[in-house]
């Protein structure tokens, strides 16, 4: 069954009737089962590789990630895919449908992936101690701890896309966006009120660092305007305080914001945020 967004809809993996089963009689129920799984399996991996969105992509999908994506399929996370929301250098965002809502999948590519930058980011995090220098592993490690930064970010107060599930390489969490696309990144809409933004922004930080996370890439392009909102995305490098680079981290993070609003005509300087940032009881009604 075609769907206006491809077609990875499990309910249109055809199920094989009986008639075209020949019946060994040395079979198992579960050999039986597994048979039938194997064949819906390269049913959707046919499918999905025919789906116009993942043309382009497919040859850097292996087998493990369509089985990912058909596990998150069975599991009612997806439903149908969309296009593309961006094509990177480590991952692959498509707009997809999840069981009640939109949702983003981010698929990790374990090949092109710079495996090596990813190490010396998990380096020092209590959640990934023993992790050895396997790139598959890293890859795997780093999906789990996107995913683990925006849970800890949500329970912080931050507002962030909602995790919803990960499977190997693939995240899926929530669809920041409306109809007419993707939500724009901070850099590519005019601000009325910086100095509110910037409040708004500089408060997400505090709270972030006082749950023992630095984002780590955070500017005007990781911000998106959503509904009036400020949503914080790509916690993937986020790292706890306990890295060996985090106070460098966390400084690079306030000078790019800094920065950022300045330009936009709200003075402030790297430093007065950093000091809010780290600031155990700030004064919020300062200007810093
Ligand atoms: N939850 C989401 N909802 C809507 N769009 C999203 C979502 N997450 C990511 N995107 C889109 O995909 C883009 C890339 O996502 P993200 O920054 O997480 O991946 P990345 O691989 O680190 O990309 P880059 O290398 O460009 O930083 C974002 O700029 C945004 O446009």
């Amino acid at each position: 069954m075609e769907t206006e967004y491809g077609l990875v809809d499990s309910e249109a993996v055809e199920t094989p009737g009986d008639e075209w089963e020949e019946i060994d009689v040395s079979d198992t129920e579960a050999d039986r089962i597994a048979r039938k799984r194997d064949r819906e399996f390269e049913q959707f991996e046919e499918r999905i590789k025919d789906a116009d969105q993942f043309k382009v992509e497919q040859s850097v999908f292996d087998d493990a990630t369509f089985a990912a994506l058909y596990k998150l399929v069975q599991d009612g996370h997806v439903e149908a895919f969309g296009g593309p929301l961006s094509t990177g250098k480590e991952a692959n965002v498509y707009h997809a449908l999840g069981g009640d809502r939109e949702v983003a999948v981010k698929i990790y590519r374990i090949n092109s992936s710079n495996f090596r930058q990813m190490r010396d980011y998990l380096e020092g995090d209590p959640r990934f101690e023993g992790l050895g220098g396997k790139k598959k592993d890293v890859v795997l490690a780093w999906v789990k701890k996107e995913y683990a930064n925006l849970q800890r970010a949500q329970a912080a107060g931050v507002n962030v896309p909602d995790p919803i599930a990960t499977e190997r390489n693939v995240l899926v969490m929530e669809y920041i966006g409306d109809e007419d696309g993707r939500a724009k990144r901070l850099g590519e809409v005019s601000i009325e009120n910086p100095e509110t933004a910037y409040k708004v922004v500089r408060e997400y930080m505090r709270r972030l660092y006082a749950a023992g996370l630095i984002h780590g890439d955070l500017s005007e392009y990781n911000i998106v305007f959503d509904e009036g909102q400020l949503v914080v995305i790509d916690l993937g490098q986020a790292v706890t305080v306990h890295h060996p680079n985090s106070r460098t981290f966390l400084e690079r993070d306030c000078y790019n914001v800094a920065n950022f609003f300045s330009r936009e005509g709200f003075e402030v300087t790297g430093d007065d945020l950093l000091e809010f940032v780290t600031d155990p009881d700030p004064d919020p009604s300062g200007n810093s």
